[in-house]
């Protein structure tokens, strides 16, 4: 009998039933020499012999095991088994950031026109992939899941939010715990992680937001485990370009509670993917947007309970806080209200008008970097943004 595939930990696709899964352990096997389908890491399917018990067994493991309906017969993958480009299909999808699938940094020589990101972000995104391929190396995926298994117990991210907002009839407030912005550069030349946390804690944070990324906020992993350490109790996201699998885990293995994901860089399939895996590490997802596609693409993803509106573009940094208003209103608005979803209104957040204006327009929360990494002491900050001391 024709036609089943796999490799370990990947999407599995079994043709004749048309199902579609991800899968721990490897079952059958496909080519290595496959294309890989980005963060789930499967490889392009290629058929392969194997007995009708094999291919009963993979499927009754498939069904039992795995919540699959979102990706039965998904677009996306079939696209990708006819050929298509995984570019190609994001590129559909309205996404403008591309993939280098570059492994190691080019060489000087090896560089052109072609080969250069387009923007900022894209930059982010081409260096993050060598990064991330390079970690991996050095930490392959099974060390890492082992590294959870001690890691500290996960906080509730979304209960957070919503007490804080319940306690205070403010957006529950995420303070960000940010060294430097390519857009800003250094914002706090005396930067102390812990210390800024324990003070976004004591004044009224319901959570926290750490950067990890070194290149470009100048960041690191090793300030979220500090702060976990610390005995800080807010729960953490992890500010990370997210990118693959690999590094939701490798967030929790370090204490993150949430991290985030970011629509115009990930396809559906990966949002999807990556938010299961969230699930069963016990961890939010905050699924960030900027533009009314990205927000319709991830209005129709089953399962998101939490979305940020950037009003800052990431590609150009270009700030309007009344993109937040904008992909609120109607329609849109009304699907956030019925499903229940938390909006988090992000970047650009300065004064109390600036709260009120994403709260009435139906924000629950919100995400503030600079107007606080910037004071003195920017726990104290807080009462200023808010126009109301909020702490308990
Ligand atoms: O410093 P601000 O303008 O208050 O913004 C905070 C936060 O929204 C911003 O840092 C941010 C939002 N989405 C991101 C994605 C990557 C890096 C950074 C971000």
């Amino acid at each position: 009998m024709e036609g089943i595939l796999a490799g370990t930990s990947q999407i599995v696709r079994v043709p004749m039933m048309a199902s579609l899964a991800v899968i721990r352990s490897p079952m059958l096997f496909s080519s290595e020499r496959a294309p890989r389908f980005p963060l789930c890491g499967a490889r392009r399917l290629v058929p392969v012999r194997c007995s009708k018990s094999d291919e009963e067994a993979a499927i009754a493991y498939i069904r039992k095991k795995l919540m699959i309906d979102d990706f039965v017969n998904s677009i996306e993958v079939m696209e990708w088994e006819s050929g298509m480009s995984l570019n190609d299909i994001a590129a559909k999808q309205g996404i403008r950031i591309r993939r280098s699938y570059r492994t190691e940094y080019p060489s000087e020589g090896m560089k052109n026109e072609q080969d250069s990101p387009r923007n900022i972000l894209e930059e982010i995104i081409w260096d993050k992939e060598v990064e991330v391929a390079q970690f991996k190396r050095t930490k392959p995926l099974e060390m890492v899941k082992k590294a959870v298994e001690s890691a500290p117990p996960v906080r509730d991210f979304i209960g957070a939010l919503k007490e804080s907002y319940d306690r205070t009839g403010f957006p529950a407030l995420i303070a960000e715990v940010k060294k430097a912005s390519p857009s800003r550069g250094v914002l706090r030349e005396n930067f102390d992680p812990v210390e800024i946390a324990k003070t976004y804690e004591k004044h009224g944070a319901a959570c926290l937001s750490i950067l990890t990324d070194r290149k470009f906020f100048q960041g690191g992993f090793e300030n979220l485990e500090a702060v976990r350490k610390a005995g800080v109790e807010c729960p953490l996201l992890c500010k990370e370009f997210i990118i693959d699998a690999w590094q939701i885990y490798y967030a929790r293995s370090k204490g993150a509670d949430a991290v985030l994901l970011i629509a115009g860089v990930l396809p559906d399939l990966d949002i999807k993917y990556m938010t299961m895996i969230c699930r069963e590490l016990g961890m939010a997802a905050l699924v960030e947007v900027h533009d009314e596609r990205e927000m319709d693409r991830v209005l129709r993803i089953q399962g998101i309970q939490l979305i940020g509106i950037n009003n800052r573009n990431l590609e150009t940094f270009e700030v309007d806080i009344a993109n937040t208003k904008k992909l609120l209103e109607g329609k849109r608005g009304e699907i956030v209200r019925q499903k229940g979803i938390i909006v988090v209104g992000e970047s650009g957040l300065f004064v109390p008008e600036d709260i009120s204006y994403v709260q009435n327009v139906g924000v629950r929360a919100v995400l503030v970097g600079e107007s606080l990494i910037k004071q003195a002491d920017p726990g104290k900050a807080i009462s200023g943004l808010f126009g109301k001391d909020i702490s308990k």
